[in-house]
């Protein structure tokens, strides 16, 4: 089955020459949810503003849905929601007339039904007759979604769709997604939360300084990358490892309290019992074990932080 997006090669330099993105691909499957983490300034609002059309390529090209965003702009924007970063709304207009009024711009015909299905698939539908002044934040942010699905986008994008939300409203913003995807939306977020990317995406994507690091299914790349801790916990906080424990696979928590043991899920051997007894052999005494996998968070901050490296 061809892409639903299909981004090749894709630069942009901005006026004065700054390269905010250096040869992305990108290739998204029909009714998946994408998560791109990356920090500030990697190029994630560019690379989605390129794909929508809104910012123009330096070179490279962006198909959705097969239309080639630039020869076949129309065919191909009508295909796609955008709900950007900021909230842009006209702050006297009524909820429920400036969804209609978006799905117009896009020449599609009323359809008093389908926006009914969208504002109560939102929460909004008791506020329809409100001014947007009267919203709060959230209730905007769900607006701006509300608008972005009013043309029966197939393929959705979140610019950041929770930053700055309280806890609550995020995980309604999580289960509007997952709604969505039932729905066969195809859904691409940037996110700063790896949490967020953690909950709901099927992939994830990590870019910095305008290139893709790393693009891969979310449950394999926890599995590939995910390193697993042992803490083991000591009756008697210790000054420094003992020589006969020395390895560069054993350090010493900060305050003393526990020795951490890093090994690979993947080997055939942890080492484990060989720790133990040696822990044992040293005469320290042992007050608790605990394990923890390393998270997509460690994962991020490593790649990260290798692009950084000269
Ligand atoms: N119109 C512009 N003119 C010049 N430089 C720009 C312009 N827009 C963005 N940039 C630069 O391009 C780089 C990428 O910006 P972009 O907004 O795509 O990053 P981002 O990953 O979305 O960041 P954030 O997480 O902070 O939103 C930044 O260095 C930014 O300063």
């Amino acid at each position: 089955m061809p892409f639903i997006v299909d981004v090749t090669a894709l630069r942009k330099s901005y006026a004065g020459g700054f390269e905010a993105l250096k040869g992305v691909d990108l290739q998204i499957e029909e009714g998946e949810i994408l998560a791109l983490l990356g920090p500030n300034g990697a190029g994630k609002t560019t690379l989605i503003s390129t794909i929508c059309g809104i910012t123009t390529a330096t070179s490279g090209t962006v198909k959705v849905g097969g239309h080639d965003t630039v020869t076949d702009f129309r065919a191909a924007r009508a295909m796609i929601g955008l709900v950007p970063q900021e909230i842009n709304l006209e702050p006297f207009e009524r909820v429920q007339n400036t969804v209609k009024f978006s799905r117009g711009l896009f020449g599609k015909p009323a359809n008093p039904a389908l926006i009914e299905k969208i504002l109560r698939q939102l929460s909004l539908w008791d506020k329809r007759d409100s001014q947007i002044r009267e919203l709060s934040g959230g209730m905007k942010r769900r607006v701006l979604i509300a608008k972005a699905l009013s043309h029966e986008p197939r393929v959705l994008f979140l610019d950041e769709p929770t930053a700055g939300v309280d806890v609550e409203l995020r995980r309604d913003m999580w289960e509007i997604v997952a709604d969505l995807k039932r729905d066969g939306v195809t859904i691409i977020l940037t996110t700063h939360y790896i949490e967020e990317a953690e909950a709901i995406a099927d992939r994830v994507g990590v870019i910095a300084q305008g290139e893709i690091l790393l693009i891969e299914d979310k449950e394999k790349l926890m599995a590939r990358m995910g390193k697993k801790e042992l803490e083991v916990q000591l009756s008697e906080p210790l000054r420094e490892i003992p020589s006969s424990l020395v390895s560069d696979v054993l350090r010493l928590k900060k305050d003393g309290s526990a020795l951490i043991y890093s090994y690979d899920t993947r080997g055939e051997r942890t080492g484990i019992t060989k720790l133990l007894a040696d822990v044992a052999a040293a005469g320290l005494i042992l007050r608790d074990v605990e394990t923890r996998q390393s998270s997509l968070e460690d994962i991020f901050v490593g790649l990260v932080h290798e692009g950084d490296a000269p």
